[in-house]
């Protein structure tokens, strides 16, 4: 329902009018001291005074490497990613540009070893068999409560698909591993479909609605699914596989797998697990960058006059550290990551693509503006912070750009993400099931006081 469906103006102004008491009362009696964060040594952010991650768990899953260790001491270094033992870089080497990899990845991923031909046969064929979303799901779910944020629009349904499940509340691994499964294959159907119904219910665009097709590849059947006419070139679906790919895991302890984590301790189900995750996920400071990247540098080519000032640049990156530009957030989005330091791996792939496709779609103006920024806000921040650590860019940085080339929408940016990372949460969810099964409970210290209760007569 729309908002000014279910209030009048009038109505809604003088709400907004009677929340000024309570948004004052909120800021008025809440601060903790930052001091304090030093004195009880808390690790804000569970990261350590050096920005080191407080150590939470263990996985088979994933490693993620900033560091190298020479003589004992931890050094910078450009950044690794494998997924159970074997560098990204070599997966996607080794597909020689002539398979489609992802689903390989999600093999990989969850059962903890490549398949062979007949592995993957097997696989191809169960997950042909549950991505269906079914007419009656998408009619009754997915067309209805339209919204322009994808990704809470692929909570609800996510949510919703628990009443479709038989057997939803059973966190026995065998069940979980077929709902994780489930969900993987459908993810794709619910968040393009997602945003054709809000371009026809919200935009009075031309609603429609193709079929996957079994067989094809996750990568071919989102283009499939995305374009009026169907059609997409080998090379496009190639490179939104190698997207996947990249995005698809990512550890133990980034936000939205960390949530995975936290969650499924619980003893919580599958839908709800998931919906959490892509919450999560949804945050600008986490995948909700890719939107942000994109917007922000809609906002930079509407203030910069000339791209290849270099002054200009700075002045206006300056403004966003500053608070005084953009959406007033302090943050250069793309730039930064909790663990890497030299370079991020998956940051330095997607940027080859996004090279190769602007030369091809003549965007290499583009391309270098993107790249000029890149060389520029790292160091900016270092000083603006006052950090030692190196900042880089991150995954985010060119996947929006690289998206955009392959003419997919922004409002599917961060579902794409989300998508990808299924499979990384899922995995992390089995082994979160089947190895800790502890509740997750760190301490908070309390710094506030303890006074007497006032009788309501008196206060
Ligand atoms: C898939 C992903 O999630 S990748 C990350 C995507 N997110 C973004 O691109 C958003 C912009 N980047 C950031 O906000 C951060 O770099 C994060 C969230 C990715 C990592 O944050 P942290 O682990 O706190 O980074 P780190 O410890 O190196 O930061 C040190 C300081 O530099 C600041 N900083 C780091 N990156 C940036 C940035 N891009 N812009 C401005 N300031 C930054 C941090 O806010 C922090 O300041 P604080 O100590 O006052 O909180
Ligand atoms: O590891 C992190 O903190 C964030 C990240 O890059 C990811 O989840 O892909």
């Amino acid at each position: 329902m729309e908002k000014h469906e279910m209030m009048s103006l009038e109505d809604s102004r003088q709400l907004r009018d009677k929340m000024r008491f309570f948004e004052h009362e909120l800021l008025g009696n809440h601060h903790i001291d930052p001091n304090l964060y030093v004195e009880y040594d808390v690790k804000r952010g569970l990261r350590d005074s050096a920005g080191k991650g407080v150590l939470t768990g263990l996985t088979e899953i994933s490693d993620v490497n900033g560091y190298k260790l020479v003589n004992g001491r931890r050094i910078p270094a450009d950044g690794q990613l494998f997924y159970q033992g074997i560098n990204v870089q070599d997966i996607i080497n080794g597909l020689n540009g002539r398979r489609y990899g992802f689903e390989e990845v999600i093999y990989l991923l969850i059962f903890g070893k490549l398949p062979n031909r007949d592995e993957l046969a097997r696989f191809f064929d169960v997950m042909g068999n549950m991505e269906e979303l079914g007419g009656r799901f998408v009619r009754d779910v997915v067309m209805k409560g339209t919204n322009a944020n994808i990704m809470n629009a692929m909570q609800r349904c996510v949510l919703a698909l628990y009443t479709y499940d038989d057997n939803p509340e059973d966190i026995s691994p065998e069940n979980v591993l077929r709902q994780s499964l489930e969900l993987i294959a459908k993810l794709p159907e619910i968040a393009v479909y997602s945003y054709h119904a809000y371009r026809h219910f919200r935009k009075d665009e031309t609603l429609f609605i193709r079929n996957p097709q079994r067989g094809l590849s996750l990568a071919e059947n989102i283009l499939l699914m995305l374009r009026p006419n169907g059609q997409y070139t080998e090379l496009e679906a190639k490179v939104l596989d190698i997207a996947l790919i990249l995005h698809a895991e990512h550890g133990g302890g980034n936000n939205s797998t960390f949530t995975t984590h936290v969650v499924t301790s619980s003893g919580t189900d599958t839908y709800s697990s998931t919906a959490a995750s892509i919450g999560s996920l949804k945050g600008p400071r986490h995948g909700g960058a890719n939107l942000k990247v994109q917007n922000m540098f809609a906002d930079l080519k509407a203030h910069v006059q000339d791209w290849e000032n270099e002054d200009e640049l700075v002045d206006y990156l300056q403004k966003i550290l500053n608070k005084e530009a953009f959406d007033h957030a302090g943050l250069i989005y793309g730039m930064g990551h909790a663990v890497y330091t030299l370079s991020d791996p998956r940051e330095v792939i997607l940027k080859r693509f996004a090279k190769a496709l602007a030369d091809e779609k003549g965007m290499t103006e583009e391309f270098e503006l993107y790249n000029r920024v890149e060389g520029l806000a790292g160091k900016l921040i270092m000083e603006h912070r006052k950090i030692f650590k190196n900042v880089c860019a991150n995954v985010d940085f060119y996947s929006g750009f690289v998206y955009s080339m392959l003419g997919i929408p922004q409002e599917l940016f961060t579902p794409i993400f989300a998508i990808a990372r299924m499979p990384g949460w899922s995995a992390h969810r089995l082994e979160e099931l089947i190895s800790a099964n502890k509740i997750i409970r760190p301490a908070y210290k309390y710094v506030g006081e303890h006074t007497d209760f006032i009788p309501f007569e008196e206060r």
